[in-house]
């Protein structure tokens, strides 16, 4: 059947097709692929076309689709019992490696999403402190929680909801929103403010309206400010954790967070997100404390057994030079092939995930200039490659990634593919 066929017998019974609405191609127009199998750097789907893949299920396959050791750890541990509800010792396994590759995690909570360790890092935020507000940036995204669907990014701004009905007027006051690299801003509201804020949420490297790295002494900013007013620092590493370095963005720009919320590559492709810190501030957590966190599927043994075969094979040393490496020929290949094809782009790259631009500005930082760019030459450039075989996130306002398994002559074949459809750009 064709994808178009499958996808208007999956509106029949699932809102819009999709069970996450980024799948639904409507930023780019046109129908979804479907999937029927990927392994390694590749899709393919139901109609055996196989395509390169940028997209990495968001973020998870690091390693590449299907890594052996990774199957082969979620078998073994499936053979013993899907899930017991009562504590486990790869549990322990998971929490010691977590701590011991993200040092400011002194103790950390497995959840089952992105969603749930950012909502429950801020509910603890808010108990920890007393204090109801937050403080966000425009375009990041931190998953789909109420306090969080505010000026949000990835799908809330493909679609154009960024702030989503549905979310009480009187909960999203609490959510103030500055704009991304901007401590001047943070530094004026804090002046009036400071003493009401339980916490600032921050991408470290923003990953959900595109690309954006933090501009220099702008986590410091964060940083100097949150001690000043007593704000608890959260810094939402579901995407750039374990992405941009093995101990993350902290790790690269040196900042260290109160509290850190995980997920994606940490679970290895499986549903799984974390989310710890301070000793202190996690004791405040049921049952130790009175912060209610809970979850019947939480530290799931096949979650945590794909999570930790991730984590040993991304902690081989020179792992993530090489995923850089791969990374900046991509972007080095496709910077040349706009130039010599005369079409106005830039690009942003932090380790293994990147940012594409159509646009004149070189070094992209902020949300005003990411909206900016000429989006209707991003969706021919989309459907472009995708009929040339390259899969890239259907959507503007997403970041790119380049796993372990990209050969050079996926990078290769991927940049004669880009070469066409720049010269059939308009
Ligand atoms: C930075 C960031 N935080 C939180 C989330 C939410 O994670 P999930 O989709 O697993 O709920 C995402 C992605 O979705 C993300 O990119
Ligand atoms: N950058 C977008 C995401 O990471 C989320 C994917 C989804 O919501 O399906």
């Amino acid at each position: 059947m064709s994808n178009s066929s499958l996808f208007d017998q999956a509106q029949q019974s699932i809102p819009g097709g999709v069970n996450s609405p980024v799948r639904a191609f409507k930023g780019v127009g046109g129908d979804p692929v479907f999937i029927d199998h990927a392994k390694g750097a590749y899709l393919v789907d139901t109609n055996n076309k196989q395509y390169i893949d940028y997209v990495g299920s968001w973020g998870p396959m690091i390693l590449g689709h299907s890594h052996p050791d990774v199957v082969k750890a979620v078998q073994t541990a499936a053979e013993k019992g899907l899930s017991f509800g009562a504590p486990t010792i790869i549990e322990t396994t998971m929490a010691e490696k977590v701590c011991q590759l993200v040092p400011s995690i002194e103790k950390v909570r497995m959840v089952s999403s992105g969603t749930e360790a950012t909502m429950s890092a801020i509910r603890l935020a808010r108990g920890y402190t007393g204090r109801d507000n937050i403080i966000k940036f425009e375009g990041c995204y931190h998953g789909h929680s109420d306090s969080l669907l505010v000026k949000a990014g990835s799908g809330a701004l493909t679609f154009g909801v960024p702030s989503s009905p549905g979310v009480p007027a009187s909960l999203a006051d609490h959510t103030l929103t500055l704009p991304y690299n901007d401590a001047e801003a943070v530094s004026q509201l804090l002046k009036t403010n400071g003493n009401d804020i339980a916490c600032i949420i921050v991408e470290p490297v923003a990953g959900n309206m595109n690309c954006i790295p933090p501009e220099t002494g702008f986590l410091e900013c964060l940083r100097t400010l949150c001690d000043q007013y007593g704000i608890v620092l959260i810094f939402d590493e579901v995407m750039s954790g374990f992405r941009v370095a093995l101990g993350g963005a902290q790790q690269v720009y040196g900042v260290t967070p109160d509290l850190t919320t995980l997920g994606k590559v940490i679970g290895g492709g499986m549903p799984v997100g974390a989310f710890g810190g301070r000793a202190k501030i996690m004791a405040e957590l049921a049952p130790d404390g009175p912060v209610y966190q809970a979850g019947t599927l939480s530290g799931n043994p096949l979650a945590m057994s794909a999570g930790l075969a991730t984590l040993e094979l991304i902690s081989q040393p020179d792992f993530y030079h090489q995923l850089s490496l791969r990374t900046t020929q991509l972007l080095d290949g496709l910077n040349n092939i706009a130039k010599e094809a005369n079409i106005p782009f830039s690009t942003n790259q932090v380790g293994g995930m990147f940012g594409l631009f159509f646009s004149e500005h070189k070094n992209i930082r902020r949300f005003s200039q990411v909206m900016a760019c000429d989006q209707a030459r991003f969706k021919q450039f989309f459907h472009l490659m995708l009929e040339q075989g390259i899969y890239l996130a259907p959507s503007a306002f997403e970041a790119g990634f380049v796993s372990a398994a990209h050969s050079e002559q996926d990078i290769n074949d991927t940049l004669h593919a880009a070469k066409v459809a720049f010269e059939k750009l308009t």
